[in-house]
């Protein structure tokens, strides 16, 4: 039950929530992968069931499939849906200009094809996620297995050229074998310092012949709803340059969610 929740999982409940409402029936919306995510699929679930909301979700995982499938929401592809209205995805960090990192769950790839297909990109975040300047977070990286050591050196020298580089990158494990994402791809956590630029890094990074894409998302995300562990939730436009703040009430969602399972 919610009330059984910490206060950083109220608050991406709450941020969820207030998101969920932006879905109308008719839409195609893109599905998160990660924690604050499977709090948004639980609550489009819960309207599909009780007020008879009807959407196509494409999902940004394998994870996210299974648990939109679960909670009875229509999964479509990208290629059945080809453009969306919406997407709503958690994320690693955001800035004022909402520049984001992302792919701490390893879904940056289809998370960053889905988004950009999407006429609105919706983030959804608990306030522990807001930075000054982007780079706490260690950025993933996604690589091809073929060479990715050769793949990790070159990053690193590069990074290092562009004195961003904190510590060495780092192959991220999945016990004692290589984490492996939906694409079949590796993953590298680059530890930098505060990323000054991170426009030119997102290009830098992705000119590189063994990456296939990095976490920074730029320019893409139009909306973000913070969550607060007391049940407020401020939502950010910043196309339209508006913050609007509310309340949500926990208990009328009492007994939604006792199994999440992410
Ligand atoms: O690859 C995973 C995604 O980018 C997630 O949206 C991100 O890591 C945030 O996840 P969480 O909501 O669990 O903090």
């Amino acid at each position: 039950m919610t009330g059984d929740l910490s206060p950083i999982d109220k608050a991406k409940f709450v941020a969820a929530k207030r998101a969920a409402d932006l879905v109308e029936s008719g839409m195609r919306v893109g599905l998160g992968t990660g924690s604050t995510a499977a709090w948004l699929v639980r609550c489009l679930g819960e309207m599909v069931r009780q007020e008879g909301l009807k959407f196509k979700g494409v999902p940004t995982s394998t994870r996210t499939a299974a648990l939109a499938r679960e909670v009875g929401i229509e999964v479509v592809s990208l290629d059945e849906a080809r453009w969306l209205d919406l997407t709503i995805d958690g994320a690693d960090e955001f800035d004022g200009d909402l520049n984001l990192i992302k792919g701490g769950g390893g879904a940056l790839l289809q998370e960053k094809i889905v988004a950009t297909a999407s006429d609105q990109m919706v983030v959804i975040a608990d306030i522990g996620k807001e930075v000054e300047t982007l780079g706490a977070f260690p950025l993933p990286c996604e690589v091809i297995p073929f060479g990715w050591q050769t793949t990790k050196a070159l990053v690193e020298e590069t990074l290092i050229q562009m004195d961003v580089l904190g510590r060495n990158t780092t192959l991220r494990m999945n016990g004692d074998a290589p984490f492996v994402t939906d694409e079949g791809n590796y993953i590298l956590d680059c530890h930098l310092k505060r990323i000054g630029n991170p426009r030119q890094l997102a290009m830098v990074l992705n000119q590189m012949p063994g990456v296939v894409e990095n976490g920074l998302f730029i320019d893409i995300c139009d909306i973000v709803v913070i969550g607060f562990g007391d049940g407020r939730v401020e939502l950010r436009d910043i196309n339209a340059g508006t913050v609007e703040e509310e309340r949500l009430d926990f208990v009328e969602s009492d007994n939604l969610f006792s199994d999440l399972a992410d």
